[in-house]
């Protein structure tokens, strides 16, 4: 798997051709293909269930599909996404009663584990579960919505998060989500990120392929590539 991997949100494609659109984002050159679980409980804003996922599974999407769950509680969604073909979930721990456990019966199912950290969330929330985590999903905007401004402050937080993993001696992917774009990718990805997820910035062109080229060319300036 490469160094850098893109990952576009399905939340801002056209769900009623939502297998079709899977498929061009796939063969315009995306790695990984995101999907943002909201509830209307734990977020303002109602999305998708497991059965999406089966469904595109169904219709033959091989690709590695990335869970980010918003809702609450957490734990049978979980089993839910798993079945349904999921290879990584990730939940925020303000969600989850018991966050080592929720962590544990993600890698049950032999999927790769993550937490999901808010703006806000302190990086303490980290401390015990480092053992546990594939990857960390960090927000760059407060979860609900797709095309909200990248929050600059985010940056920081990447380079602390960086350190951290560095310090575990682990490897575990640092991937952003929200207000990513072409002309802030490169500076995300020197502030530590290596796995990049964006909804409104690829689906609201028309040529798929040329914002992933664009956004690959700004990928291969970046100077340090956080190893994984
Ligand atoms: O999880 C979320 C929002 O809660 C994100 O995945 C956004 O949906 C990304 O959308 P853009 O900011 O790239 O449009």
């Amino acid at each position: 798997m490469s160094d850098f991997l893109i990952a576009p949100s399905i939340l801002s494609a056209d769900f009623a051709r939502l297998g079709q659109e899977v498929e061009l984002v796939l063969e315009a050159g995306a790695d990984i293909v995101h999907f943002d679980v909201m509830d209307n409980h734990y977020v303002p804003n109602l999305t998708f269930g497991s059965s999406i996922c089966k469904a595109l599974r169904n219709y033959g999407v091989e690709a590695i599909i990335d869970v980010h769950l918003m809702v609450q509680p957490v734990d049978s969604m979980i089993e839910s996404f798993a079945k349904a073909g999921a290879n990584w979930i990730s939940f925020h721990p303000e969600a989850s009663l018991h966050v080592d456990r929720s962590l544990q019966l993600i890698k049950s199912f032999g999927c790769q584990a993550g937490l999901a950290i808010n703006p806000a969330t302190p990086l303490s929330c980290l401390d015990h579960v480092m053992h546990l985590l594939d990857h960390i999903l960090v927000m760059s905007v407060n979860p609900g919505f797709g095309g909200q401004q990248f929050i600059p402050q985010t940056l920081d937080k990447l380079a602390a998060i960086k350190q951290k993993i560095a310090s575990s001696g682990r490897q575990i992917r640092l991937e952003i989500d929200g207000g990513v774009k072409v002309d802030n990718i490169r500076a995300i990805a020197q502030a530590g990120a290596n796995t990049f997820v964006a909804g409104s910035a690829i689906f609201g062109q028309p040529d798929y392929k040329q914002v992933i080229k664009d956004m690959r060319t700004e990928l291969a300036e970046v100077k340090t590539v956080t190893p994984l």
